[in-house]
Order: C-alpha cells, then sequence, then structure tokens
C-alpha cells in the first residue's frame, strides 16, 4: 500500500513507525513494515505530478491511501478531532461553478465511463475500511482555494453536498483512477472550512486522531 500525504506536518504518526525515511525527487519518502508513503506537497498541481511520478516509477503499488487534515463544512455535523472516511471526491473548481458538465467535456473517461467532477473512490477498499476504522464514508471536496469566510464555505456545502474540504483529494483520486488503482482517503477535521485563523484549528488534536484511527492499518 502506497501511503500519501500533502504536507510533512501531517505524517509524524508515520515517520514514527517507518523503518527507513528518504527522499524521492525531493519529496519525503517513509517506508514501513508493509506500507511506503509519499510527500505530495500542497494542492492538486502538486498532487498529480508527484502521485503520477511515482506510480510510473514504482509499478509494486497496488492501492493508494490519501491520509490528512480537512477543514469541516458548517452543517456537516463534525467537530475538530473528528476522523472522515472518503466516499468519493468533488473537483469543485474545474469548469462553470456549477461544475464541468455544462462545458460537455469530462475530465478523465475511462472504459466508456466519464468523470466529470465527482470521482468516487474504491466502493470495496472503502467498505473494508469502514469495517475495519469505523469510520462512515461522507463526500469530501477539493479546491485549490481554501474556502476563507463562513459564507463561502456554507455555500460551497450547498452546491456540492460536501462534509469536508481539502486541497488534494480529487488529484490523487484522478491520478489513481487513471493508473487504474483503488484509491481511498481518511482526513481528520482540524478546522471549520472558512477559518483562515490557524490559532482555532486544532492541529495537534486532529492529527492524534488521524494516527489512532489509522492504527489497525499500520
Ligand atoms: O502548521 C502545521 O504544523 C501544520 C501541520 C499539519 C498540517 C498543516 C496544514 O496546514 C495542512 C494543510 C492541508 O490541510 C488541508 N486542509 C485543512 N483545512 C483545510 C480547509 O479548511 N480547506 C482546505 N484544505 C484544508 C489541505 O488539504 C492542505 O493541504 C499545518
Amino acid at each position: 500500500m502506497l501511503i500519501v500525504y500533502p504536507t510533512r506536518g501531517e505524517a509524524g504518526f508515520l515517520r514514527e513507525r517507518a523503518l527507513e525515511q528518504t527522499s524521492w525527487r525531493g519529496r519525503e519518502r517513509l517506508v514501513g513494515p508493509d506500507w511506503q508513503a509519499l510527500e505530495l506537497g500542497l494542492g492538486k498541481a502538486n498532487a498529480a505530478m508527484t502521485l503520477g511520478a511515482f506510480l510510473e516509477a514504482h509499478p509494486e503499488v497496488h492501492r493508494v491511501l490519501l491520509v490528512g487534515v480537512a477543514g469541516a463544512y458548517p452543517g456537516a455535523g463534525l467537530r475538530a478531532g473528528d476522523v472522515v472516511l472518503a466516499a468519493q471526491e468533488i473537483q469543485a473548481d474545474l469548469g462553470t461553478v456549477g461544475g464541468l458538465e455544462a462545458l460537455g467535456m469530462p475530465a478523465l473517461e475511462l472504459d466508456a465511463r466519464r468523470y466529470y467532477n465527482h470521482l468516487p473512490a474504491d466502493p470495496l477498499w472503502t467498505s473494508q475500511l469502514h469495517a475495519l476504522l469505523g469510520l462512515t464514508p461522507r463526500p469530501f471536496l477539493t479546491r485549490d482555494a481554501v474556502s476563507e469566510t463562513h459564507e463561502e464555505a456554507a455555500e460551497l456545502e450547498r452546491r456540492w453536498g460536501a462534509a469536508v474540504e481539502n486541497m488534494e483529494g480529487a488529484a490523487v483520486a484522478q491520478t489513481a483512477l487513471w493508473f487504474g488503482l483503488p484509491w481511498a482517503e481518511v482526513r481528520a477535521v482540524s478546522n471549520l472550512a472558512g477559518v483562515r485563523d490557524k490559532t482555532r484549528w486544532d492541529l495537534p488534536g486532529a492529527l492524534e486522531a488521524l494516527a489512532r484511527s489509522l492504527e489497525p492499518l499500520l
């Protein structure tokens, strides 16, 4: 299993369990007993670029798990420290404000299936993770620009029906789908989406909860 994470700050619990810490094209790479982990960088371009290049060079990878922190949308009923599993990733800043279908062009076409803004997580692996980790799958939303106000976050939640916001998920999803690999995603809530003041985030609490919830996998 390849575990990917956007920033080094999100991978402390993996580093603690790693047998080896190296670097791959300037990105941190960790090797565990039966997993390896790779830093992606912030945002969709970094995520797709790094994961695509790594998968091309590492055909031994059979599945991809994205882990990290996320902002919870106001109506999602989530608090800092809650851990969520992705049912799908929604790429919310591709195409028109309402999405890509208005342009009549999919982001990805595989085996006659067209993917516009919605990228489903692997159903089998996600249901296994649901059973193993006790997490209920929820819709995740990805955009390069983070929500900066409560109103912006509430509008995105209303339009797309997502529970949490992040900056890399859809890129990892699209890359994994293109490589024909199952992908899944687990994130811990560090903040309310729309809140940019980091003193109101709980990064340590989120990272502790993420580490605890992924224990059965490591
Ligand atoms: O400053 C630190 O110590 C630190 C440690 C771990 C992570 C960070 C981050 O800043 C994580 C950035 C990462 O988190 C996702 N994220 C978190 N909240 C939101 C949000 O409200 N909207 C969008 N993305 C969010 C995102 O995927 C970033 O890549 C700092």
